[in-house]
């Protein structure tokens, strides 16, 4: 190589001195492409193929000799500025200038500068090739070219010898024969050389075949490399020249064309890994995408299942959709929407077959349960009586409890203060304290107790001595017993002088209770409202009983209290009477009431003074609640704000789901619900033996529909007595008589009452009348016949206030007097009659269907184009039940 480099220097000399030469310089141009190929090595090899070509013939071993000489001189003329130095060297164009004639270096040079330029091309390609080829293959590339750059110099020596000799023997003609041969041989040297060498003249193009299947060069690199070196400005091509030289020039060239690979495996790199990263997205996302459209493993929740819940809400807590639900419950035979509320069952039901867990929800959950809040037994103290006054009608509950007022020791001191809420607490002359509920009558007892808000200790019966018992007596005896709630009979208006107390315990005999007075255990105190008169005594029976009872109650926790009555009041808002059942009551406190929550602004006794706090058993007004709950509602102090609005929310939710929850919809409710007014069939049924009245009664039952339904109001065995007669009387039902009949004095009275007395012996004769009087009762059925319909195509006016309406008639016919229904979109605007019927001007009976005709409605001008009108007859026929 150093050799080689010396070579240049001398060439470079000589080069100088040589330039003006034209012709030399171009002779040397042709190896110039190896310079414009950026000095790499494959130039040179160029130059040594040819040589090879020369080379090959080796029997010219003696050319060499000749060459030396010749190439110097060549070598000289040549003027390539730059690529010069390498081409100098080169044998190739020397045997030329011993060229006898002028012309045939000229033709040659031409030649060779083709074959030069064509081998600068292919050789430009190997060489990107080659490049582009793994860098392991580099180094070896790089050794072969050092190696070839070395043969070439030697062969070129001898090609330079060959070809002065042969230009020598052979006349100047003969020359260019000479050329083939030396191409051919060249290209088998090319061959012989190896791929590298391959890019000589026309045989090049199989060399490049020969790449491709080895490596596919991309394209891009060849085109990039040079762009990049003609980047790479003069100096670097400068550089690249000089470097071709030596081994350094090899290593730096290696160097360059692992920049130039670095450059392209980058963007190769870029490329690839653009690409890659395009496919790895795509593959994610078809991942993703398969994922999802990969059937979802079953997700199995634990559903909460309160007791009402909308299909929606059922819906969301299962993850499911709503539409899948209503389907299910469709073909569970159930047709609901997604706001429908369903019952826990239908719920659980639905919650099973989409496989979820079914998780009841039970109260104590989230409500607050009193019941299991039991107080420990030393903790409970003594606790006033409540007391509540029962009895019929003007037998003087309000006189008697305005008595027991009276007796209150504070309240005389007090001056009479007017009784400010809806129960009072008394203190007696002994100390003791009762409290009376100022909520007078059984149905607000039953009612409460209905609520759960038994709150009542002692029921007083009220019997007006002068009265005896009467039904509402009786009631309220039926109601206390029902409650369990001991009685103490209070026997008022014992100042009256028709007075018979006695006459009262008797009777009471009757209802199984028993007085004192009687030997039984229930006490009985005669009492006059109206004159203060026993009303110590029966505070002391109250007392008595009280302590009979033993009522106590934890006063050291929080409240419980339940409400005795509930308003709105203008000025201070929800009000509350209440009472307390345990516990203390402070102000301040924070309670949740039914469905409402608040905290305590201010509590009010009975007398309407404000109190810091209130005990078990004492009434008291309360102020701060959000709302006004009902009477009966029961009021729990909680911890916080927070758990108070959480217990009126859950009750607020489930009183909503509850009165929203409907039975699923189904035609038998949905008539029922439409008959709203029942027609109600009373009868008395006599009968011989229980037996019959009984098979009576179900007999009647069967023939009951949701239109009228047959109530029994008395049902006996045996003949028919006065007070059936009276009480049938009164309601003005006939008396069935089955195999029975009245005695006398029914009979006079059925005949003074004119009670109509139906007799029978077979049940199936008796069904048969009464159904019949009872489609009697329900009237005629109307049976609506349309007999044409019309379209109003347009309204105009008719005498002074009226409205015409120009009608086409579609269908059937149309008569005057009949009645007609206007409809717009379907929705009935009016029901009404045809009241006079024209065509053309002249007033007809009746138009028939696609003829047109002005009709005027009775009582009604709501007629617009576009209306319809159906025309239909009524058809009353008996009913059958
Ligand atoms: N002579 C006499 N009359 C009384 C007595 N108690 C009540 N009365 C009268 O009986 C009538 C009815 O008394 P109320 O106290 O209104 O009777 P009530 O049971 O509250 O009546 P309602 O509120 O209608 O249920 C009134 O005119 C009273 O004056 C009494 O002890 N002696």
């Amino acid at each position: 190589m150093k050799g080689f480099l010396t070579n240049m220097s001398d060439n470079d000399n000589s080069t100088r001195t040589r330039k003006p030469l034209g012709l030399k310089r171009a002779v040397d141009a042709g190896e110039v492409k190896q310079t414009f190929s950026h000095g790499r090595t494959n130039k040179v090899a160029v130059e040594v193929k040819r040589k090879r070509k020369i080379l090959k013939p080796n029997e010219g071993g003696s050319a060499p000799a000749p060459a030396p000489a010749p190439e110097e001189q060549k070598a000289a003329p040549a003027p390539a500025p730059a690529p010069a130095p390498k081409a100098a060297p080169k044998p190739a164009p020397k045997p030329k200038r011993p060229a006898p004639s002028d012309e045939t270096p000229q033709e040659r040079v031409a030649r060779l500068q083709r074959e030069a330029e064509e081998d600068r091309l292919k050789l430009a390609e190997e060489a990107r090739r080659r490049e582009e080829e793994a860098k392991a293959k580099a180094l070896e590339e790089e050794k072969q070219r050092a190696e070839d750059n070395r043969k070439a110099e030697a062969e070129a020596e001898a090609a330079a010898q060959k070809a002065a000799e042969e230009k020598a023997a052979k006349p100047a003609s003969e020359e260019k024969p000479a050329e083939p041969e030396a191409k051919e041989e060249a290209k088998e040297e090319a061959k012989e050389a190896g791929p590298e060498e391959s890019g000589d003249g026309e045989e090049a193009t199989p060399a490049p075949r020969r790449f491709t299947p080895v490596k596919r060069p991309e394209p891009k690199r060849t085109e990039k490399k040079p762009a990049a070196d003609k980047k790479a400005g003069g100096k670097r091509a400068a550089a690249s020249t000089e470097s071709d030289g030596g081994g350094r020039g090899d290593r730096r060239r290696g160097g360059k064309l692992t920049v130039n690979k670095a450059l392209n495996e980058d963007e190769g790199a870029r490329a690839r890994s653009l690409a890659a990263l395009k496919r790895a997205r795509e593959k994610e996302r078809r991942a993703h995408y398969r994922g999802q459209s990969q059937p979802r493993e079953k997700q199995v929740r634990d559903v909460v299942v309160p007791e009402a819940i909308t299909v929606q809400e059922l819906a969301n807590r299962m993850a499911e959709k709503g539409a899948d639900l209503v389907k299910e419950l469709f073909n569970l035979g159930m047709m609901v929407t997604v706001n429908q509320t369903i019952d826990q069952d239908t719920a659980e039901l639905l919650v099973d077959q989409f496989g979820h867990n079914v998780q009841r929800v039970s109260e104590s959950d989230v409500d607050i349960d009193t019941t299991e809040d039991v107080d420990p037994e030393e903790s409970m103290k003594p606790r006033p009586p409540v007391v509540t006054i029962m009895g019929h009608v003007d037998h003087g509950k309000t006189s008697l409890l305005d008595a027991l007022r009276g007796t209150d020791v504070t309240r005389g001191e007090a001056g009479g203060i007017t009784q400010h809420i809806g129960a009072y607490q008394i203190k007696t002359k002994g100390g003791d304290v009762i409290t009376f509920l100022d909520t007078p009558g059984h149905e607000a007892f039953t009612e409460m107790r209905a609520r759960g808000a038994n709150v009542t200790d002692i029921v007083i019966l009220v019997v007006a001595a002068d009265d005896g018992l009467m039904p509402q007596t009786i009631e309220a005896i039926n109601h206390t017993k029902a409650a369990g709630v001991p009685m103490i009979v209070a026997i008022n208006k014992i100042d009256k002088d028709e007075a018979n107390p006695q006459k009262i315990r008797e009777r009471l005999l009757e209802h199984e209770i028993i007085v004192e007075a009687m030997s039984g255990d229930v006490m009985d105190v005669e009492v006059s409202a109206k004159n203060k008169i026993g009303l110590d005594k029966l505070l002391d029976a109250i007392n008595l009983q009280a302590e009979l009872l033993e009522l106590k109650a934890n006063p050291d926790r929080e409240a419980d209290a339940t409400v005795i009555e509930a308003k709105l009041d203008k000025g201070k808002g929800p009000l509350a009477t209440v009472l307390v059942t345990r516990g203390t009551l402070k102000r301040g406190d924070v309670f949740v009431v039914g469905t409402e929550s608040g905290r305590v602004r201010a509590l009010h006794d009975d007398k309407g003074r404000q109190i810091k706090e209130a005990g078990p058993a004492m009434p008291v007004e309360v102020l701060g609640l959000g709302g006004v709950p009902r009477a009966g509602d029961v009021l729990t102090v909680v911890e916080n704000e927070q758990r108070a609005r959480e217990v009126a929310g859950y009750r607020t939710e489930k009183a909503n789901e509850k009165r929203t929850a409907m039975p699923v919809s189904n035609f038998e409710n949905m008539f029922s619900a439409l008959k709203s007014e029942m027609v109600e069939f009373p009868v008395v049924i006599k009968a011989d033996v229980q037996g019959s009245v009984e098979a009576i009664a179900n007999a009647l039952a069967k023939i009951s529909n949701d239109l009228i339904k047959v109530r029994v109001l008395h049902s006996g065995v045996g003949a028919i007595t006065e007070s059936d007669v009276t009480l049938a009387a009164a309601s003005g039902a006939p008396i069935i008589g089955f195999n029975v009949r009245p005695n006398s004095k029914a009979r006079q009275q059925m005949e003074k009452d004119k009670v109509e007395m139906m007799y029978y012996d077979v049940i199936y004769h008796l069904t048969e009348e009464i159904a019949k009087r009872m489609a009697g009762e329900l009237g005629p059925e109307r049976i609506e016949n349309v007999v044409g319909r019309a379209a109003v195509k347009q309204v105009f006016p008719a005498g002074k206030k009226d409205k015409a309406a120009g009608l086409l008639v579609e269908e059937g016919v149309i008569r005057k007097g009949l009645f007609a229904r206007l409809t717009r979109n379907d929705v009935i605007v009016s029901a009404t009659s045809i009241a006079s019927l024209r065509r053309f001007k002249d007033d007809v009976d009746e138009v028939r269907a696609g003829l047109e005709c002005g009709v005027v409605l009775s009582d009604t001008n709501d007629i617009k184009a576009g209306d319809q009108l159906e025309v239909f007859e009524v058809e009353e026929r008996e009913r059958v039940l």
